[in-house]
Formats: structure tokens, C-alpha cells, sequence
């Protein structure tokens, strides 16, 4: 049994090396994290800082190469396969449904497979998360190409929180929606967290999505979490990619409707 003040994620002297010999390079060096209970936690990086890689590490995906990536008190990697689900849940950049099945089944797709539960039951599960995500009964036999982006988002969101897990990975969650879609999503995902007493990690570029959703923002730069905190505050911390990410134009219009006041230029 995991002790209430155990870390939901605990990564510890993360290395992680791709290729072999002379071509061998490292995408992360001695990385530390930690991701407490109930936490909204976005991870910001340079493209190739490795924020994808330590999210399939936290799946149980992909094993570290040097180090320890702890989820709720187990190794990460011990979980993968059968029953995972029901410890981390995951939403991919894309939604990633299955094109073959229709909505519903899609959202049961890990718990028919575990096979313990008679199909009736699974079903019901099902259109519970459904409605959860906000759609109605009349979407669930809808195939995935007649669906909005918006609703295939809200889809593979419920499939990913078809079995209760406490901890929820989104990989770029707004990613392809327009804004008022975008919003409507983040609202949906600050309700569920809030509701469901989720821990959420997250990777995203977006500004907009970010300042909305995060407690803390964790920023990967030269192989490592370089600051973590408040939004605001890592916005302030003296680093190219900051000043790049936070301080540009995008990064002043962001903060700007949430906190009231544009900050200075760097
Ligand atoms: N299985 C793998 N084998 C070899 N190299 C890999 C593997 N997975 C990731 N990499 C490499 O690790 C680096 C980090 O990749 P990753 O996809 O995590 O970056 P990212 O921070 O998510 O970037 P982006 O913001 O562009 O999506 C890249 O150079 C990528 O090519």
C-alpha cells in the first residue's frame, strides 16, 4: 500500500541513452522529478529535449537506461501490460482510436480485454465515461472518422480513464483543436481533475494550455529538469529557452488574460 505522502511519480538519476557505440547519445543526464498527489504538472522542453520519452518511461513503455522511474511506489517499467491501465491512463497527441471500432468500443477496449467483467457490465462502464467527457448516448456508436477533433480528444480521453487510474499522462492535449475548442477541453480537464482527484502530467507547447491548467511547470533543457514551480515564476528564471518560450510575443499574450498584467520585455 502506497503511503499517502509517497510521491504519485518519483524519477531519481534518470539516464536515457539511445544507439550503441559511437553513435550513442544521451537525451536525459542525472534527471530528477518528483510529481506529488493531486498535482497538474506540465512539462515545457525544446523539441527533442525528451518530454515524449519520459512519459512512455512513466508508462512503463520504455525502460531507463541508468537510474529509477517510480509510479505510485512501483517501478514504472513492472507495470506495463495487463491491468496498467488501471494505474496510469493515457491520452496520446493524436487520440489514437482504433479507425475499426466505434466509440464505445473504443473507450472499452482495456477492460474488455482484461476479460474479467461480462460484457454488459463493460458497456456500462463505458457509456459512463462517455457521459463523463461530456457526450451523449446517440455518439456512442459513431465511428471515429465522422467525429469532430474535439470529440475525438473527449474520446480517448474516456478510454484512457476507462479503468479509474490515479495518474493521467497527456501528450500534447490541445494539440490540432481550434480555440474554442481548446478551451472547452481544458475546462473539461480542470472539472475531471478536480472531480476525480486525478494526478496529471502533461507535455505541451501551448501557452494558452499551460497558464489554464498547470499547478507546477517542470522545464527540460540540457538534459534535465532545469527549474520547476509556479507558471509565473519559471517564467522569470534566467534560461534561452524561457526567455524564447515565455517572454515572446505568444508567451505575453498568454499570460496577459490570466494574470492581468503583461509582463516586461526580458
Ligand atoms: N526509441 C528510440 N530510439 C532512438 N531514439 C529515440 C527513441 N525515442 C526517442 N528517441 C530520441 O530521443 C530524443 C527525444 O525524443 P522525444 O520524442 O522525447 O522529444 P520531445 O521532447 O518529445 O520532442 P518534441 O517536442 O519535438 O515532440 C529524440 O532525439 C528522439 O529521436
Amino acid at each position: 500500500m502506497q503511503a499517502s505522502s509517497e510521491p504519485v511519480v518519483r524519477i531519481d538519476g534518470l539516464w536515457s541513452v539511445f544507439g550503441q557505440g559511437e553513435s550513442a547519445f544521451a537525451v536525459h543526464q542525472d534527471l530528477m522529478l518528483t510529481v506529488q498527489r493531486g498535482e497538474m504538472l506540465s512539462l515545457v522542453g525544446g523539441s527533442g529535449t525528451g518530454k515524449t520519452v519520459l512519459l512512455r518511461q512513466m508508462l512503463g513503455l520504455l525502460q531507463p537506461s541508468r537510474g529509477s522511474v517510480t509510479v505510485l511506489g512501483r517501478p514504472a517499467a513492472e507495470m506495463s501490460g495487463e491491468g496498467a491501465a488501471a494505474r496510469v491512463g493515457m491520452l496520446f497527441q493524436h487520440g489514437a482510436l482504433f479507425s475499426a471500432f466505434n466509440v464505445l468500443d473504443n473507450i472499452a477496449f482495456a477492460l474488455r480485454e482484461l476479460g474479467t467483467l461480462p460484457d454488459a457490465l463493460v458497456r456500462d462502464a463505458a457509456m459512463a465515461k462517455l457521459q463523463l467527457v461530456g457526450l451523449k448516448p446517440e455518439h456512442a456508436t459513431r465511428m471515429p472518422a465522422d467525429l469532430s477533433g474535439g470529440m475525438v480528444k473527449r474520446v480517448a480521453l474516456a478510454r484512457a480513464l476507462i479503468m479509474d487510474p490515479p495518474l493521467l499522462l497527456l501528450d500534447e492535449p490541445t494539440a490540432g483543436l481550434d480555440p474554442n475548442s481548446s478551451d472547452d477541453f481544458c475546462a473539461l480537464l480542470r472539472e475531471l481533475h478536480a472531480q476525480l482527484g486525478l494526478t496529471v502530467v502533461m507535455v505541451t507547447h501551448d501557452l494558452d494550455t499551460l497558464f489554464a491548467l498547470s499547478t507546477r511547470v517542470a522545464v527540460l533543457a540540457d538534459k534535465r529538469v532545469i527549474v520547476d514551480g509556479a507558471p509565473l515564476d519559471v517564467a522569470q528564471f534566467d534560461h534561452p529557452f524561457i526567455h524564447h518560450f515565455f517572454q515572446g510575443e505568444r508567451g505575453r499574450r498568454a499570460m496577459a488574460p490570466v494574470h492581468g498584467a503583461v509582463p516586461p520585455e526580458a
